[in-house]
């Protein structure tokens, strides 16, 4: 069974209903049919979820949450469910993201309970892992990517690890148009794949760590995606800056799935 590839478009604070709604008619129009093996997704902020849903009926394109609570109802005043996320629609949410450990506190026990109550609720996980750069100056990077990725993952189930995305997000690449290196990508890439199939040691489980996809993230552009999925264990990237503009994201995405 081959991986598949997929390619993420992370919106953060932009753009208004209207403007999402608009640019994901826009992709999706220009990108048209996708190969079997490649998937798109767009995750714009919560207002615009059901917007996006819309214009993505009868598309291929997959819808994703930026962030979820991990309980499914309660007096949390500004949070969204996984139920909530599962009624707009979504397919994936993205948990653990880099910008929400460090401005919300996240710790690797709030990523797991929250990736418990997306798998609960039958959405797949886009987990977001990263080494920022005094960890990585100081020879870290293995050992805090060890950590964020056996504490989220302990206890997953089956069901859970079929519809894990790791996302590999080097802090010190985000939005600084400073992009890991290809073998630098490539080599955190195989360690993961290895620490995930060491974290599933048993039979089916253990076969499923070896096909979660491992995506890439930081300061993707148009002109090196090519590369960064040309490495054997890329399958592709989550994109923040280069994926606001549609033609430019559009343009990313071809060059990646190569069409
Ligand atoms: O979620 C996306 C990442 O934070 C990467 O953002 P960037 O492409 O703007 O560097």
């Amino acid at each position: 069974m081959d991986r598949k590839q997929l390619i993420v478009a992370n919106w953060k604070m932009h753009k208004t209903p209207a403007e999402a709604a608009e640019d994901a008619a826009a992709i999706a129009t220009a990108l048209g049919r996708l190969p079997d093996h490649s998937s798109v997704a767009l995750a714009p902020p919560f207002p615009a979820l059901v917007p996006v849903r819309e214009r993505l009926a009868q598309t291929q394109l997959l819808l994703a949450a930026q962030n979820v609570h991990s309980e499914a109802q309660g007096a949390f005043t500004g949070e969204v469910s996984a139920p909530m996320l599962k009624a707009c629609g979504c397919d994936l949410i993205i948990v653990g993201h880099s910008e929400r450990r460090a401005m919300a506190n996240e710790s690797d026990a709030m990523v797991q309970a929250k990736m418990k109550a997306a798998f609960q609720h039958e959405m797949g996980v886009i987990l977001c892992i990263g080494e920022s750069d005094s960890q990585r100056n100081e020879g870290q990077t293995f050992k805090v990517l060890d950590k964020q990725v056996r504490e989220a993952v302990k206890g997953l189930s089956v069901t859970g690890v079929n519809s894990l995305v790791l996302a590999y997000e080097p802090i010190w690449a985000i939005g600084t148009g400073k992009t890991a290196s290809v073998d630098q990508v490539q080599e955190v890439h195989a360690f993961l794949r290895e620490t995930l199939a060491d974290c599933f040691q048993t039979g089916l489980e253990k076969d499923l760590a070896k096909q979660t996809e491992i995506l890439y993230g930081g300061s993707v552009k148009p002109s090196n995606i090519k590369d960064l999925m040309s490495m054997k264990d890329v399958d592709g990237a989550l994109v923040g800056g280069a994926s606001l503009n549609p033609e430019t994201f559009v343009s990313l995405i071809r060059n990646g799935f190569d069409l």
